[in-house]
């Protein structure tokens, strides 16, 4: 057994409450990565044969959360992942990562999350970050901004637009009243279509749409990961015996991303 794999294999089990056995729903229909109800087939076939490759055992995706200062991206991965809330303000230097483990349809999966900062004078150290990042990259953007088209360009510029799932996530949910909030979706349902990206509204503070959120995304992280690697087994195959779409790890996407314009 390779020393990898024997690391891994002390690990303690996965979290009962981070396991997935249903392919978590979008938040709005009109903004959804995709609108499927299930996962899809050839992955449910792969992870009951374990047949998923480097999947489950040590890959781990990443997921960058940009945006501006004080938005909140902190608070959400802490909501998440220590299910703590801390009123007081403290910014982020650099970059944080935590690590969050979930088993999905039976297979052990891995997200490390990278807790950004927002403050203007970091911003270089994120994008070397981008920059630098190998394999898939799941990109959240916070809606509470008024910059916030502008890190999306920034981000994608390192980026291949389309090896990326961007999620467009609204903080601090709590602090608008319902007419107020109705305003808000519209607004950010808009741009999340015009960009590509699934929208989600949460709130840090009461723990609204935080675990279902980042189900969400473990969840299609999970599934493009899988599809990739059976794209690739397939391909090394000769007279595979199923065929598999060159492009069906581009799953969601296929149009051609506009350019952000301006802030209205
Ligand atoms: N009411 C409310 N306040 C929140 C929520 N999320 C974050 N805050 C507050 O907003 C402030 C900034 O939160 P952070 O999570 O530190 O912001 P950040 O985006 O990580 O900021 P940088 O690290 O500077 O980029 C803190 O005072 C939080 O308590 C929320 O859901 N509701
Ligand atoms: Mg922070």
């Amino acid at each position: 057994m390779s020393t990898r794999v024997s690391a891994m294999s002390v690990l303690p089990p996965v979290r009962r409450d981070r396991v997935i056995a249903q392919l978590p729903q979008y938040f709005r229909k009109e903004a959804a990565l995709h609108t499927k109800d299930d996962f899809n087939n050839k992955v449910k076939t792969a992870c009951q044969e374990q047949r998923t490759g480097t999947v489950g055992r040590f890959k781990i995706s990443k997921v960058i959360v940009v945006g501006d200062l004080a938005v909140g991206k902190t608070c959400l991965i802490n909501r998440f992942c220590k299910d703590a809330f801390d009123k007081n303000y403290k910014a982020t230097i650099g970059v944080d990562f935590e690590m969050e483990r979930f088993e999905v349809l039976g297979v052990p999966f891995s997200l490390q999350l990278w807790d950004t900062a927002g403050q203007e004078r970091f911003k270089c150290i994120a994008s070397t970050y981008y920059r630098g990042a190998q394999g898939e990259r799941f990109v959240y953007f916070n809606l509470c901004c008024s910059i916030c088209r502008q890190w999306l360009e920034d981000a994608l510029k390192e980026n291949d637009p389309t090896g990326v799932q961007l999620f467009l996530v609204g903080t601090k949910k709590d602090l608008s009243s319902p007419a107020q909030y109705t305003q808000i979706e519209q607004d950010a349902i808009k741009l999340a279509q015009e960009i590509t990206a699934e929208y989600w509204a949460v709130s840090s503070l009461t723990g609204e749409n935080v675990k279902e959120f980042f189900f969400r995304v473990a969840s299609l992280a999970f599934e493009t990961n899988v599809l990739a690697e059976l794209e690739k087994s397939g391909s090394r195959q000769i007279g595979n015996v199923i065929k598999i779409n060159s492009n069906s790890n581009n799953l969601y996407t296929t149009s051609k991303k506009k350019q952000p314009n301006c802030c209205q």
